[in-house]
């Protein structure tokens, strides 16, 4: 009877918590290929987000790390690391977690952390992106699952999505498109990494050994 391996997943949210729902009914407690996959803890930078209370109601373990009293990006990334590292996770997934991580906190998990980001990088990095991209006139968005490195949004991309834009939409109708695409990708980049078919070496997203096209998308 082949043994089998459980690979740990912390995860990071600032907010609502669908990206987290989604990979709680897709992959928490699942085994596939003689992997167990387990969300061991919901860290939260807001006492408030209901991301901790759709942790809460699957059972996982969360806590919110607050910055009030904090002076320095480094003393609370000092604190969230502190958490983290109990777990001993084998991947950090963030999921709409809005604070920029500092060199110190990335350096210790290289190549371990994936961020969702709504934008078709290296279009529109930061905040905002649905908005800026209506106004940019742009006819089409999306979204990107991509390492995290010290540079914001900026590490590797692992896969993308792609959505129009309609001229009558809304930065809201917009980002429920794209959201219906987050949900879609993210379990599957999440999956790749698990089983060790998704790596990253020398800033490049590797996936079953291929360099995946360097930020950017595919050529239309
Ligand atoms: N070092 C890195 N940190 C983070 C990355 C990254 O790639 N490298 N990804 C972001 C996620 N993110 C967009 O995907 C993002 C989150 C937050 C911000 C931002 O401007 N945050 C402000 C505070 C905003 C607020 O509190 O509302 C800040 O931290 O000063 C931009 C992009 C996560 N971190
Ligand atoms: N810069 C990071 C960022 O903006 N991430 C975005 O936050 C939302 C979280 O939604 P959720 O809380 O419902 O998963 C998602 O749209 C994700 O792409």
């Amino acid at each position: 009877m082949a043994t089998v391996a459980t690979k740990k997943i912390v995860v990071l949210l600032s907010g609502n918590g669908s990206n987290l729902q989604n990979i709680i009914d897709k992959l928490h407690n699942t085994t596939l290929n003689n992997q167990h996959i387990e969300i061991v803890a919901v860290l939260s930078n807001k006492a408030d987000a209901y991301g901790l209370q759709r942790a809460q109601n699957a059972g996982i373990k969360h806590k919110a790390i607050i910055s009030k009293g904090i002076s320095s990006r480094e003393q609370y990334d000092a604190l969230l690391s502190q958490e983290i590292d109990q777990y001993q996770p084998d991947l950090i997934v963030m999921a709409g977690f809005m604070r920029i991580l500092s060199a110190q906190f990335i350096d210790k998990y290289p190549g371990k952390m994936l961020n969702i980001h709504p934008s078709l990088l290296p279009k529109y990095q930061g905040t905002n992106t649905h908005q800026r991209a209506i106004d940019a006139g742009d006819s089409e968005h999306g979204v990107s699952v991509h390492f995290v490195t010290e540079e914001l949004d900026s590490g590797a991309t692992v896969i993308q999505a792609k959505v129009p834009i309609f001229s009558e939409d809304s930065a809201e109708k917009l980002a429920e498109r794209v959201l219906t695409q987050e949900h879609l990708i993210y379990p599957l980049a999440i999956q790749w990494f698990l089983s060790g078919r998704l790596s990253m070496v020398n800033s490049h997203a590797l996936l079953d050994g291929l360099i995946l096209p360097a930020n950017g998308y595919a050529a239309d």
